[in-house]
């Protein structure tokens, strides 16, 4: 599944946020987006994912126009983390990650066996089998989002459009999730603050600044001590790990390095 974004603009009451974006996500393709406070990722997200409809521009999935697509078909291709995991679900966790069936299914048809062993599944890979019963209302942040991903993992779509996903997570949940999606073979397109994990995870990112797409770039080309100091303007040390043959950035902060 790959993704087509092409001159897209959007306004909040009349105050225009994203300027002329375009971007492209190939099949299979884990591309981030990173960007300063405010820099429009999440509202480029929600315009993606169809919380927000553009001002003016296309959005094309595998070549098909998104204004096509009926709402079931969308979800049944579109899984999506949202930046804001408060919801008020009075449900058990394992109902909340039943939901992610519910595209796949009939009016009013119930879990089959194999409904349940993906449900159980995706509460597997992100560790909340053990809290299946809990009620949603009274988990901690993270485990809410890790609760969040398994319902989208459920969901089984070919394309994950995710905000920040792991913001509320442990650094072991953390890289445990971004395992697990990596793993999926799907296309993904994410907001991600942490710069080293999107150096690790992304086979290509985004730089937005300011609404508009500032660079875009594999990591070794994005992730320069130049370009992170032009976009966050703070100084790093930028080096090739020999393990992981990553770019990992240190950061220098003032009161450190004087
Ligand atoms: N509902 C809204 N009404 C008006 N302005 C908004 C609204 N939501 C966001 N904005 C503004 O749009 C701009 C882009 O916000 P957005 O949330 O897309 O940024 P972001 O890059 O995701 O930021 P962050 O890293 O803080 O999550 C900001 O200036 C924000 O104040």
């Amino acid at each position: 599944m790959k993704l087509q974004v092409e001159n897209l603009n959007f306004s909040y009451n009349h105050h225009k946020i994203l300027k002329d974006i375009s971007i492209h996500v190939a099949n299979g393709e884990f591309v981030g987006i990173i960007g300063p406070n405010g820099s429009g990722k999440s509202t480029l997200l929600k315009n993606i994912y169809r919380a927000l409809t553009p001002d003016t521009g296309s959005i094309y999935l595998d070549e098909k126009n998104y204004r096509n697509f009926k709402v079931k078909e969308i979800a049944k291709k579109l899984g999506v983390i949202g930046q804001d995991n408060s919801l008020p679900f009075d449900f058990a966790v394992n109902e909340i990650v039943a939901m992610g069936r519910s595209p796949h299914k009939k009016l009013f048809e119930g879990d089959k066996k194999e409904d349940k062993e993906i449900i159980q599944n995706a509460l597997k890979k992100v560790d909340m089998e053990e809290m299946a019963e809990r009620n949603f209302l009274y988990l901690s942040g993270g485990e809410k989002q890790r609760v969040l991903l398994a319902r989208v993992l459920s969901q089984q779509t070919e394309f994950l459009v995710l905000d920040e996903p792991t913001n509320h997570l442990d650094i072991h949940h953390q890289l445990r999730i971004f395992d697990v999606i990596k793993g999926l073979g799907a296309t993904v397109l994410s907001a991600i603050h942490d710069l080293n994990i999107a150096s690790l995870y992304c086979d290509r990112i985004y730089v937005m600044k300011n609404g508009s797409i500032y660079k875009s770039g594999t990591p070794e080309e994005i992730f320069t001590s130049e370009n992170i100091n032009e976009v966050f303007n703070i100084k790093t040390d930028v080096r090739l790990h020999p393990v992981t043959k990553k770019v990992m950035i240190t950061y220098l902060p003032e009161s450190i390095i004087n």
